[in-house]
């Protein structure tokens, strides 16, 4: 084969298509080279194999225990007496920094390093006279834990990144790092995701039952033990803070994502690769995988990570960041979609898709409604119902006709739950007079995958590191290099959706993780700069002037959700599967039950999504969100859909909400009460205690609508939200004292005498399939 008809060949693909040439002239057949082509893999397999075994026996981890924490010594004299041991050229790392800890890890390079630090150990003298040090080989479980617990609720993103001696080994697969759920039929994921949501209704019940003391225990506690005793099923769904009515499905399961953020650095081969991290730093891995594979992430969004990867291998003179020592230039690159039109896919039942098969058709198609209409949009068509679970146990269609029920039901019952059962009870062939679809049973879910529409906007932030010294030192190579990355990227975009608007933003960055605070600095695309006077226009290849021209489009992309248009600027928070957010915003909507009188208050606005979606049904929105460009946006997106009665504040909601409401929902305000409905959608952390204390204290707030994405600190904000005040339990226990919960858990300590709410009917939602995340919303009323 002549070299001229392949000149994209990588230098590593020319050397072997050598070796080939070199063993066809030795007189070898193809059928000879690919039996020792597969014999080479067998031993390279086996290889590996040892190799594992070696790293399992050894680690490149020590535990050291014992430490004599409190006095002079913590994981710094730990680091120290390493290092005064002759220890301090190893890359010791430790994976925790808490001072108070009495155990250390430290991790070297190799196994062989690990193995001499254990001996110096294990033969040296005791820090401190009295002190036992224990040294243990491999990574102390106590750290174990922490990591897995970070990622999985992902408080920090799965990391990437391998330590040396041990990479691909431990490392899992891409798949299981960013989609774990990845293998688990769609059905079993809304079913598992619906118990989740169960059992932390169940939980708020026990929290505030442990909170509320005699008189001062809510009825709507004492009505769940009750159905609790009675139960023949299952108490803990008997025994829910309020009636849970299913989850609705996403109605995009595959590619769903408009947003991915890949890290560029090395795979396990040690191959720069943009894509993402397999795992955590803090478990030793730092390795990068191919996002090919994984079920959410956008195609466009596949091709320009490929793009980027082939930039970086083929032609920068820039190496990816490497945490491990902290050095390379390329770090992040963002890519963010938008599209025009709003995407609503009418969900297929696996009955439906049957009969088609059955006839010899092919499935049904998923309508892609062009502009669906958000004030008739249905969430009931995405509504997912369980017998057994949620609703106490009922079948099926029963439970469906009681979510139906109550999804349209005007708020405000006394009893939810025995509402809940009536309708549901009565209802066993799941009639239901509303008129509404009933939602379906998980059996009816299936794996159908509508197509996506391809993105018209798209937004790529590349994130790098200003300290690189090749770039720190030659500002021109840098403007160089982004410009032909960016050339590289948008010849991709381009290949994909010819007609998309492209837009490129650079972050500099220089801090181990990669997430960039807030004020990290953003910035255009640089342009070249003539080294000196003499010096005509720098050159660079026409296409990437042209690509740079074309990427310095309006900085931001816009997405359609609710027949709204929405910017989103590259640092904003913006949900990342539109389809389903329709349908969780229209749920929102609905629950609050806005009148024209009403003033809304959207805490956590982000770009303004939800209030400027109930605009048109309310006398006013105000919004608050702590980024200062998702405000920006948010007020571009009230002028951008001629919304005028809405405002938008800067700043942390537990600064500017005290404020707002002793403004406008003070006893001097236009809003009677009832007049203001809330809608909280915190971060994971959930809502400041302050921010709790505020709502509680407005008695002007009847209706809150509350959403989450963490389970775990939605039972802590809403039991704080539904338990009496102290005073009143105070009173009914002697004034015994209790300890505070953490994030605003436990009102302890506020003495305002306030009606707490009650939950009323709650509802799980998929906004991200193949994972275990998922969003809950709950209506509360007082
Ligand atoms: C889950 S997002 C919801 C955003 C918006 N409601 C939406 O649906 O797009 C949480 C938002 O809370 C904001 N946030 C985080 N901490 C905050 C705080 N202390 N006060 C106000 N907003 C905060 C974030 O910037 C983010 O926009």
């Amino acid at each position: 084969m002549d070299d001229a008809a392949v000149p994209s060949l990588t230098p590593a693909l020319r050397r072997e298509l050598e070796i080939v040439r070199s063993l066809l002239k030795a007189g070898c057949s193809v059928d000879d080279m690919v039996a020792a082509a597969n014999a080479a893999a067998r031993v390279a397999a086996r290889a590996a194999a040892e190799t594992e075994r070696e790293v399992q026996k050894g680690g490149t981890e020590l535990t050291v225990r014992g430490l004599p924490v409190g006095g002079d010594w913590d994981w710094r004299a730990l680091k120290r007496f390493l290092q005064s041991r002759g220890l301090s050229q190893r890359a010791i790392k430790f994976t925790d920094k808490d001072p108070e800890l009495d155990v250390g890890v430290a991790r070297f390079a190799t196994v062989a390093d690990c193995n001499l630090a254990a001996d110096l150990l294990a033969a040296c003298e005791p820090p401190e006279p009295g002190a036992t040090i224990v040294v243990e080989r491999g990574l102390a479980p106590e750290y174990a834990r922490r990591s897995r617990k970070r990622v999985r609720e992902g408080e920090e993103e799965p990391q990437a990144g391998s330590s040396r001696g041990a990479k691909a080994p431990r490392a899992p697969d891409v798949c299981a790092a960013v989609c774990p759920w990845w293998q688990v039929p769609y059905s079993k994921q809304l079913t598992d995701k619906h118990q989740r949501i169960a059992e932390a209704l169940n939980a708020i019940t026990v929290e505030v039952d442990r909170r509320a003391y005699g008189s001062s225990k809510p009825e709507w506690v004492r009505a769940a033990h009750a159905r609790a005793s009675g139960a023949t099923g299952s108490a803990s769904s008997a025994s829910l803070c309020c009636p849970l009515l299913g989850i609705l499905r996403s109605p995009v399961i595959e590619r769903y994502r408009n947003k991915s953020e890949f890290t560029a650095g090395l795979d396990e081969h040690e191959k720069p690769l943009v894509g993402f991290l397999r795992g955590s730093f803090q478990d030793g891995i730092t390795c990068v995988g191919n996002p090919d594979a994984t079920r959410h992430t956008s195609l466009m969004a596949v091709k320009l990570a490929a793009a980027a990867t082939a930039y970086i291998r083929d032609v920068s003179q820039f190496a990816p960041y490497d945490k491990r020592n902290q050095k390379g230039y390329w770090r992040l690159v963002l890519v963010r979609e938008g599209r025009r039109k709003s995407f609503l896919p009418v969900p297929v039942t696996s009955s439906a898709v049957q009969a088609a098969t059955a006839d010899g058709g092919s499935p049904p198609a998923p309508a892609i409604l062009d502009s669906p209409t958000f004030a008739t949009l249905d969430p009931l068509t995405y509504l997912v119902t369980f017998g057994e679970r949620g609703l106490g146990a009922k079948p099926a269609a029963a439970a469906a006709a009681a979510a139906a029920a109550e999804m349209s039901a005007d708020v405000g019952q006394d009893e939810p739950m025995a509402e809940a059962r009536a309708t549901g009870g009565e209802g066993e062939g799941g009639s239901v007079s509303s008129g509404h679809q009933p939602g379906m049973d998980v059996s009816e879910v299936c794996e159908v995958e509508p197509e996506h529409p391809r993105s018209d906007e798209v937004m790529v932030m590349l994130q790098v590191n200003p300290e690189y010294p090749p770039a720190k030192t030659d500002p021109n190579a840098a403007a160089r290099e982004l410009r032909a990355m960016t050339a590289a990227l948008h010849a991709a975009a381009m290949a994909d959706a010819g007609e998309s608007l492209f837009t490129v933003w650079v972050q500099l960055h220089t801090g181990v993780s990669n997430a960039a605070p807030a004020d990290a600095p953003l910035l255009t695309l640089p342009p070249l700069l003539p080294r000196d006077s003499a010096e005509e226009q720098p050159s660079e290849p026409r296409e990437v002037t042209a690509a740079v021209e074309a990427a310095s489009g309006s900085g931001y992309i816009h997405d359609s959700l609710c027949e709204l248009r929405f910017r989103i600027s590259p640092t904003a928070f913006f949900q990342v599967n539109s389809p389903a957010t329709c349908a969780l915003y229209k749920v929102v909507g609905d629950w609050a039950a806005a009148e024209p009188s009403t003033l809304l208050l959207d805490i956590c606005c982000g770009t303004g999504t939800i209030g400027l979606t109930m605009a048109s049904r309310v006398a006013k929105v105000i919004g608050i969100d702590s980024v200062p460009s998702a405000i920006e946006d948010a007020r571009v997106n009230a002028a951008l859909n001629g919304i005028t009665n809405a405002e938008f504040v800067a700043g942390k909601a537990e600064d500017a909400l005290p404020g707002i409401l002793s403004t406008h929902a003070g006893p001097d305000s236009p809003y009677g009460p009832g007049d203001v409905v809330a809608v909280a959608d915190p971060p994971r952390a959930g809502l400041h205690r302050t921010v709790l204390r505020a709502l509680l204290g407005c008695e002007r707030i009847r209706r809150l609508v509350f959403v989450s994405c963490n389970p775990d600190n939605l039972v802590q904000n809403i039991a704080a939200l539904c338990s009496p005040p102290r005073n009143r339990s105070g009173r009914d226990r002697g004034g015994r004292g209790r300890r505070g919960g953490g994030g605003g858990a436990d009102m302890s300590g506020y003495s305002g005498d306030y009606n707490p709410f009650r939950p009323v009917k709650a509802l799980a939602v998929d906004l991200f399939p193949h994972t275990a995340h998922v969003e809950a919303v709950m209506l509360l009323e007082r």
